[in-house]
């Protein structure tokens, strides 16, 4: 801190526009007007002794009118007259421009010296200009101006009060009050300041520190009056302000100036410090996001890990503009995206919602197989070529087809046209884009053609074909799909098979729709029946609004009229049904939120069921369908089949053509006989390929011989055998590759095709797994009867085996039977022991035999369950086989249901039983008379092979299924 300096009376003067340097004060500055350079040359530059100038400041005219004191040169400028009114009279002062005249020059300024000086380098205009530091000292009164020289100069008098006036005013206790106020300011204002340098220091300012610290020793140590100058010159003010503090002789004045300066200047550090806090929170929040994403970035790439994921993102947005979603759900796709964007890749439900979008953006919402003209001959055609026989199927298929579109007059000419006649050209009728027309369910036993008849249709359609499997299915969310906030949740089968078709407008093939089955987890055939419904099905896979309640049993009455406010009317009906199946599934959460969580329109899918049996399909689903039966093959229409479209089918499938395998139609016939005895061709095409497989080995084989014996041919030259004896050095020998193939076709086509014979078939397909004379041994003895029965698998030959043993007259049945076909079995004994005396089993003392014994029924094939009503009359057939000892005919079978009152009731499955006995040779059949009407359905080929018998009651069945009739009527007559 400068000491107190004497001050000359005349001071060269340096104008300051608009800017007041205050005592104590420290200014930088550059000197280039030729008055300053000289000023600074002659008083500052030249002076041997440390130079002093005064700094006095000036305004515009302009803006003095406001401003009491000030100067004007030549004038007097003493405390007296502040208010006179002058211009420079100097003429160079002229040249230095028109605002010389303009300004207005305050009455008081301060004493400066120079603290560094600095000139720069001469112009070779001879200019040359001064940097320099000064320092403020103290105030003087401008007593006169003097412009006469080259620079101001001033007679001045001193304004800084003396030692004396200082004690004096010392004992002032407004003073004493001012000052201790002002130091306090002070001191906040300070520990402010080193409060914001400390947060920064560690960073990298610990100046400040010290600066602080200094400050602190300048406050006790610097006089106060001096003070508050070196306060208020540290910060910014108003030129208006600065001048009164310059203006501020008496001390009390100038404190409180200063303390209300220094208050202000803490306050709105204050409040910039809260802006400053924050701003910066926010901004640390984004800059935290911005670093972690770089460090991020930088370990990504370190690991070698370069799959972007905003590329990826941008990517699937670009894969979602192009889905051709309609706007509600590319809204929602939208603001799934907005979201997905939000996440971080680690985050939890990242990768779930990633994958909704991808299914989103892969599902064909638009995407369709171009709907092509319908040409009834071709699709004719193409389902007479892919399948033998099923004409009447067939038939369908095509009417099927045609009423997706036709009119009622092309309808009727339709149906001639099926029929033979043809009317109207039909071959150019046009599929219309939107008909739906009913779904198709094929309902037959395995390997009849369900699936392959599927199949064709759609290429008859020219559209695409997806299977999906409902086999087992028991979750409504296989169908629905699951909610999205289950973990591992997965869209449904139908929202994933139309995903991996591609198109919307495929054939989809519900396949096994009846092994669905309802539990806890909901009831597929109720999201089915929403698939199956024309006019539910546009937005399947809607939100359910009962979601997440749990229902008891006895609210499934409300779940039904609950559903049937929010379901369209076609609903109300099977609503009525519901309750009788659904009831299973009620108990338990009952929550069918979907994946897709969007509705998907799968109006434009055809779909086409099949099942192999129709008794499971819950009737409100089967009432969505029409029913088609496919009831098994004759043998005939097998080895048919088998000859036209299995055998090449299979010999393609395994790279062979008849040049290399032959099976004869007669092996065909044993396969279907002896190795074979189902209702389709399954197993028979299974056992034609384990052929072709065996032949393609043999094949692979004889190659292989073919090609080393011709290279040991081509190689064994004079030349090379010479050399390999000699040991020599072995130079290839490249043979090429022309006359290399031509020579092994040769060799292939020396060769005969390998024709399948008896011992083959034995050596592939083992012993015959079935022979002619098996029913025969089978009733050997007594207690064996024959009968029909219908099961998933078709029409089979169940044989029933009655035993009897010393008991109490207790009934013993075994073979997985179900609580009808046990029922059946008692009714059947009943019926037998009621007839005991006509047996002849009543002992002389009026004892009944049966009293004393047990019975045994067992149906073998025990791993198979059986079930139904039409065992009765086998049953009656075997025990009194039993009880009389007296073996049934072999040739015969026998279906139908038994009352206890020995009438015989119809059964189902006739053409299927009859298929059945065909294909176990049996020779005569027999039905209840009142089944006489199903042999419509059953081939003529089949029927003429057959004796079929009509039976109305049990003794008419007994009486044809033995030799010479019913035992104990010949045993009545004895
Ligand atoms: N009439 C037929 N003409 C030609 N091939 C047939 C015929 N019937 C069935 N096939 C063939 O038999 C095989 C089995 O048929 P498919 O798979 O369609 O049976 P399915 O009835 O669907 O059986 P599942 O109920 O087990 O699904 C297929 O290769 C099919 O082409």
């Amino acid at each position: 801190m400068a000491e107190a300096v004497e001050l000359p009376s005349r001071l060269g003067i340096l104008p300051f526009r608009n800017k007041v340097l205050l005592p104590g004060a420290i200014i930088r500055i550059r000197c280039t007007s030729p008055n300053s350079v000289k000023l600074v040359k002659r008083e500052l530059w030249q002076r041997e002794e440390k130079g002093l100038i005064g700094i006095v400041p000036v305004r515009d005219a302009a803006d003095s009118a406001s401003v009491g004191p000030v100067l004007y040169p030549g004038a007097g400028g003493d405390s007296g007259d502040r208010n006179l009114t002058s211009h420079s009279s100097s003429s160079k002062h002229k040249a230095e421009g028109k605002s010389q005249e303009a300004i207005h020059w305050h009455n008081r300024g301060v004493a400066a010296r120079a603290l560094h000086l600095s000139r720069g380098v001469e112009k070779p205009s001879g200019r040359v200009t001064y940097t320099v530091v000064l320092e403020g000292l103290s105030r003087f009164n401008v007593l006169e101006l003097d412009a006469r020289g080259t620079y101001y100069t001033a007679r001045i008098s001193p304004l800084d009060i003396t030692k004396s006036e200082m004690e004096q005013a010392e004992q002032d206790p407004d003073f004493v009050a001012l000052a201790r106020q002002f130091k306090l300011t002070a001191m906040e204002l300070i520990s402010v300041l080193e409060q914001c340098s400390n947060e920064l220091a560690n960073f990298y300012d610990k100046q400040k520190q010290k600066t602080g610290g200094r400050t602190k020793i300048l406050l006790e140590n610097v006089p106060i009056h001096k003070l508050a100058d070196i306060f208020v010159a540290s910060f910014e003010i108003s030129f208006e302000e600065q001048l009164f503090m310059l203006d501020s002789v008496d001390l009390k004045v100038r404190l409180s100036k200063a303390t209300e300066l220094v208050d202000r200047h803490l306050q709105s550090i204050r409040v910039a410090e809260k802006i400053t806090q924050k701003v910066e929170g926010q901004l640390s929040k984004s800059q935290r996001e911005f670093l972690l994403r770089q460090q991020m970035r930088a370990i990504k790439e370190e690991l070698g890990d370069n799959d972007d994921d905003e590329d990826d993102i941008a990517a699937l947005e670009r894969k979602m503009q192009s889905a051709g979603m309609p706007a509600n759900i590319w809204k929602h796709a939208q603001r799934e995206l907005r979201r997905l964007k939000k996440m971080q890749p680690q985050q939890p439900g990242y990768h779930g919602s990633r994958v909704y979008l991808e299914l989103l953006a892969d599902l064909p919402w638009q995407k369709a197989t171009e709907v092509q003209k319908l040409d009834l001959r071709d699709a004719k055609e193409r389902l007479d070529s892919d399948h033998y026989g099923l004409v009447k199927i067939k038939q369908r298929i095509i009417e099927y087809l045609a009423v997706r579109k036709v009119d009622h007059y092309q309808f009727l000419s339709l149906l001639m046209y099926v029929g033979g006649i043809c009317l109207y050209d039909l071959s150019a009728l046009q599929l219309k884009p939107d008909a739906r027309g009913p779904v198709l369910c094929f309902v037959g036993p395995p390997g009849v053609g369900k699936t392959s008849l599927a199949a064709s249709i759609a290429a008859a359609l020219g559209r695409k074909f997806i299977r999906i499997s409902l086999g087992g299915v028991r979750d409504e969310a296989d169908i629905r799909g699951h909610r999205r906030t289950y973990i591992g949740s997965m869209p449904g089968r139908l929202i994933d098979g139309l995903k991996r078709v591609g198109v919307c407008n495929p054939v989809m093939l519900l396949d096994e729709i009846d092994k669905t089955s309802s539990d806890v987890r909901g009831d597929p055939a109720a999201a089915l029946l929403e698939v199956l419904d024309p006019e539910q099905n546009k937005s399947f896979i809607d939100q359910y609004p009962f979601r997440g309640h749990s229902f008891q049993e006895h609210e499934c009455t409300v779940v039904a009229s609950f559903r049937s406010r929010h379901r369209t009317g076609s609903l109300l009906f099977c609503l009525e049904v519901l309750p009788s199946y659904t009831l299973v599934a009620s108990p338990g959460p009952l929550d069918v939120l979907s994946y897709l969580n969007v509705p998907y329109d799968l109006s434009k899918v055809i779909f086409v069921a099949t099942a192999n049996k129709v008794q499971p399909i819950p009737p409100p689903l089967l009432d969505r369908m029409e029913v088609i039966e496919l009831p098994g093959y004759t043998s005939e229409e097998k080895l048919n089949i088998a000859m036209q479209h299995l055998v090449p089918r299979v010999l393609d499938q395994h790279g062979l053509s008849s040049d290399f395998l032959q099976i004869p139609e007669s092996m065909v016939k044993l396969v279907i006989y002896r190795y074979t005895r189902e209702a389709g061709v399954r197993n028979l095409e299974r056992n034609l390929a384990a052929l072709a497989r065996a032949a393609a080995v043999k094949v692979a084989e004889r190659d292989n011989a073919a090609a080393i014996s011709k290279d040991i041919h081509q190689l064994s030259s004079p030349v090379l055998e010479s050399r390999l004896a000699e040991g020599a050095e072995v130079e290839m020998e490249v043979i090429p590759i022309a006359v290399n193939n031509q020579d092994i076709s040769s060799v292939l086509r020396l060769a005969s095709p390998l024709i399948v014979d008896e011992t083959m078939l034995e050596n592939i397909l083992g012993p015959p797994r079935y022979d002619d004379n098996e029913t025969e041994e089978r009733v050997a003895n007594p207690g064996v009867s024959v009968g029909l029965v219908w099961t998933a698998y078709g029409g089979e030959v169940q044989f029933v085996e009655a035993a009897t043993m010393a008991g109490k007259s207790g009934l013993r049945l075994t073979g997985q039977l179900g609580a009808v076909i046990k029922e059946s079995a008692q009714i059947a004994l009943t019926w037998v022991r009621a007839r005991a005396t006509e047996l002849n089993l009543v002992a002389t003392g009026e004892e009944n035999l049966m009293d004393s014994r047990d019975i045994h029924i067992h149906f073998p094939a025990g791993a198979v369950p059986k079930d139904g009503p039409s065992a009765g009359v086998t049953l009656v057939t075997a025990l009194v086989s039993l009880l009389s000892q007296k073996r049934v005919r072999a040739d015969t079978a026998m279906t139908g249901e038994m009352t206890l009152r020995g009438l015989v009731l119809p059964v189902g499955g006739i053409k299927d039983k009859i298929l059945a006995a065909h294909r176990y040779g049996i020779k005569r059949v027999i039905l209840p008379q009142r089944n006489a009407k199903d042999l419509v359905d059953v081939p003529s080929a089949v029927l003429s092979s057959l004796e079929i018998v009509f039976a109305q009651r049990v003794e008419d069945v007994l009486e044809q299924a033995f030799e010479g009739g019913c035992p104990w009527r010949q045993r009545a007559k004895l």
